[in-house]
């Protein structure tokens, strides 16, 4: 797999374990580096009329003396700008060595129009806001519209958390080695990098293993042998069956949409639960998904003991109050009273469900720490997330994706922390950045119809983590694919193109 996220911890441990294996050493791994970066930029601007290679202290700035070298035995006219001297017998000191290019202070950075930036100033081991001469740089280079090709990170960009420190450069390509790192996929990292290069620089595979990294970007590769394909036999109760509640006679919308994805997205059974009062309404806009009412718990339950959902949504349209906490709260301890044969698999507590604990989020906490609880999956948006989780949510200084981690294991639940960088993060710490998303997902009851897939996996038995990964690369990609004019009620019907292709895959893969 090649969907690792590595932190600069770790990308710094598989450079060591790659050395100590041998036969290559640290300054093969900064040659193969600077050799990837220089046939990036011979590639992609053969036009250039000049390069202006940017170097650090550190062996970001290594990687950039390499660069030079390549480029000016190329016949391309190159100049470095030096940010302090590498350490002396350092790797990046010997790269600086076999540079014949001579080095100019970065204080006197200047270009011209036409010609294009290596930035090679900081990358993993960015450790303070960029001031002085490199954010004098960035300015430059903005100012001139240069065309910058940064090295593993743009400078500036904080590779753990995608946070821009003081200034960063914005990069047209990053080339970046062995793996992608957090700040190449969350923002505003993201937008700094460009396109995205990922070089081989001979950390093998057997070395990434040994690291157990629990960061991966969201891809189907993450989570395809998972994916639901319908046995021979299947019928429908078998496929899952998914319950959706209701608001009130004014708020069913969000219902029907998250009911439709479940039922898209796989569910061999749907059923939306509305108050008496909502029956009606729900009722003219139904046909293949079933309708039952539920006023309170003892309904609930009846269902439940009745006609054995596997998952359920709550929170969409459903109201902020003690009604809510209430039906969240059986759905959680349902199971203590209950045998295998009626044990829910899965909840999805979405909007409502999750501000309806902003006073007492620990009760909520609680309950799904109980041993016999569904697993649950919550969906908050930024808005949400700092009403449940008020002391990590103020933690500006720690990464959406830390901070995403961090939920998780205070409520015991798959957090999808969403926004155009959506975080998946579960209580054991393994977690997912997903990128496939596009704006035009950001429209009234989306989010309804991502909760509706999450639950649709969920009734399958996909595995709670699993099945929030695959929902929003899902719900991303429907997004994403059919583009402007995008609103919810199309995309359950958008989503079945890229379930062929899933499940094809899938089966494929058999
Ligand atoms: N063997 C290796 O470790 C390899 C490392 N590689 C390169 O090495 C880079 C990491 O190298 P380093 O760990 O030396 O780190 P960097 O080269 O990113 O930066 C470290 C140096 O910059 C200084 N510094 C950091 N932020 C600063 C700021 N804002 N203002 C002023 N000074 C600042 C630090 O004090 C230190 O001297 C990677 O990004 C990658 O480009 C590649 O060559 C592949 C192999
Ligand atoms: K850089």
């Amino acid at each position: 797999m090649s969907n690792e996220l590595l932190s600069p911890a770790e990308m710094s441990e598989a450079d060591r374990l790659t050395i100590a294996a041998g036969p290559t050493d640290g300054i093969d791994l900064m040659r193969r580096a600077g050799e990837a970066v220089a046939a990036v930029v011979l590639k992609r601007y053969p036009a250039a009329t000049h390069v202006h290679v940017l170097c650090g202290p550190g062996n970001n700035g290594g990687d950039g003396y390499i660069v030079a070298r390549i480029l000016a035995g190329s016949g391309v006219g190159t100049t470095i700008w030096a940010s302090g001297t590498p350490r002396p017998e350092s790797d990046a000191a010997l790269a600086a060595a076999q540079c014949p290019v001579k080095p100019r202070p970065l204080s006197d950075f200047a270009a011209e129009a036409g010609s294009i930036v290596v930035d090679a100033l900081y990358g993993a081991g960015l450790s303070k806001p960029l001031s002085g001469d490199a954010a004098k740089a960035v300015d430059t280079a903005t100012a001139l519209r240069l065309p910058v090709v940064a090295v593993d990170l743009p400078s500036g960009v904080s590779g753990a958390s995608g946070q821009i420190l003081g200034k960063a450069f914005r990069a047209e390509v990053t080339v970046t080695f062995a793996r992608k790192k957090p700040g190449h996929l969350l923002l505003p990292g993201r937008e700094r990098c460009g396109e995205i290069v990922l070089a081989d620089i001979g950390i093998g595979d057997g070395i990434i293993a040994q690291l157990a990294v629990s960061t991966f970007e969201n891809v189907p590769d993450l989570w395809l042998r998972e994916f639901p394909v319908p046995a021979v036999d299947a019928h429908k109760y078998k496929r899952g069956h998914v319950g959706v509640f209701s608001g009130g006679p004014g708020a069913t919308g969000a219902a029907r949409l998250s009911a439709l994805a479940a039922a898209r997205s796989g569910a061999g059974a749907v059923t939306v639960l509305p108050p008496a009062n909502a029956m009606q309404v729900n009722a003219a806009h139904l046909t293949s998904i079933m309708l039952r009412k539920a006023d309170d718990s003892v309904d609930v339950d009846a269902f439940i003991g009745e006609r054995r959902p596997s998952a359920f949504v709550l929170g969409p349209g459903f109201g902020v109050g003690e009604k809510t906490r209430k039906f969240a709260l059986a759905l959680l301890t349902s199971g203590e009273q209950r045998d295998t044969s009626t044990r829910i698999d899965g909840l999805v507590f979405d909007a409502d469900a999750i501000t309806s604990f902003r006073e007492a989020p620990d009760v909520l906490f609680q309950a799904s720490r109980q041993p016999d609880a569904p697993a649950l999956v919550m969906t908050p948006h930024d808005g949400e997330f700092a009403r449940l989780f008020p002391g990590i949510a103020d933690d500006v200084a720690t990464s959406k994706l830390a901070r995403a981690r961090l939920a998780a294991a205070r409520a015991n639940a798959i957090i999808v922390y969403k926004g155009a960088d959506t975080v998946i993060a579960a209580p054991n710490g393994l977690a997912a950045i997903n990128r496939n998303g596009a704006a035009w997902l950001a429209t009234a009851g989306s989010g309804d119809v991502l909760s509706g897939i999450i639950a649709g996996l969920l009734a399958q038995g996909m595995p709670a983590f699993e099945a929030a990964c695959a929902a929003v690369w899902i719900h991303a990609e429907a997004g994403s694919r059919f583009g402007p004019g995008l609103i919810a009620e199309d995309l359950p019907r958008a989503l079945v193109p890229v379930l062929r292709e899933l499940v094809e895959a899938r089966t494929g893969a058999l």
